[in-house]
């Protein structure tokens, strides 16, 4: 199975080229992929798939979740295997790798995403724009780390966040381990961002993804934390700079939509033995 890795930010992914439409991916086998020592190790998968030849996009868009013509459906995948709604980094590396294996042409261009449709721009300085939508702020809960709760926004960037601001510095924090939530309130998971502003519309970022644990980077997290840092703020539109361990984000809020620009590279590419696969 032909595989390329890249990454947008540290926050790393598996790419899974499918021009046929012919790959079954059961769970077990992300799983593997990602499993980092006995598999090529990564955040998460990004099958590449043509949106006619998806049975999944052609569901999306039967229930009316898109309408016109991107040509490719990024059918994205934790690494524990569960499908999900968005990656706000994996889409900006799934562009860079449509446009360098010349299945996309360099510019802009819409990619369907289980959130619906999504339009990418590739930069002339080789960073990669992505429309993210606009973040919905579902109202208020909370986060627990290390024994201590911390109150968050809920953000529902396509999939879900609590976004805490805390004045305590989130480079003390071991979000290794499961933090604690509101099942509640998030009866399929969540993902934890924990945020301190650090100056003129900008801020420090640390996430614990669903799915994942611990990463050094997440798009959707990233727009998620610039939102909550501006509604403390009582603003809501801006040019943020979020920064997380991997590097550098930019998070462009507008009334209506918010866009999230940064880096993303391909760094490999392979074959992964069938011998292995589950
Ligand atoms: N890393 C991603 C988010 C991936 C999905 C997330 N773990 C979830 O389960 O919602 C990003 O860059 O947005």
């Amino acid at each position: 199975m032909r595989f390329v890795k890249g990454h947008g930010t540290e926050n790393d992914f598996v790419i899974l080229p499918d021009p046929d439409g012919a790959l079954d991916l059961p769970a077990t086998l992300v799983a593997a992929l990602c499993d980092r020592r006995a598999g090529i190790g990564a955040d998460g998968v990004l099958h590449v798939v043509p949106a006619k030849l998806s049975a999944e996009a052609t569901e999306i868009r039967a229930r009316g979740g898109y309408t016109g013509d991107a040509e490719w459906f990024m059918d994205y995948r934790n690494a524990d295997g569960g499908a999900v709604e968005m990656c706000g980094n994996g889409l900006r590396v799934f562009a860079r790798y449509l446009v360098e294996a010349g299945l996309a042409d360099p510019g802009e261009f819409d990619v369907v995403t289980r959130a619906g449709v999504r339009r990418v721009r590739m930069e002339p300085d080789g960073r990669v724009t992505v429309g993210m939508g606009r973040p919905r702020v579902v109202g208020e809960s909370w986060a627990t780390v290390a024994g201590t709760r911390y109150p968050g926004l809920v953000v529902d960037m396509g999939n879900p966040h609590v976004a805490c601001v805390t004045g305590e510095p989130v480079a003390r924090f071991d979000l290794g381990p499961q933090p604690g939530f509101d099942p509640a309130v998030f009866p399929t998971g969540v993902n934890v961002e924990m945020i301190n502003s650090v100056g003129d519309r900008r801020v420090v970022m640390r996430v614990h993804e669903r799915g994942c644990g611990e990463t050094r980077s997440c798009g959707t997290g990233a727009v998620a934390s610039a939102v909550a840092a501006a509604h403390a703020a009582g603003e809501t539109t801006g040019v943020w700079t979020v920064e997380v361990l991997g590097g550098l984000l930019t998070v462009t809020l507008a009334d209506d939509t918010s866009h999230l620009t940064g880096p993303a590279v391909l760094v490999a590419s392979g074959d992964y033995p069938a011998a292995t696969l589950t």
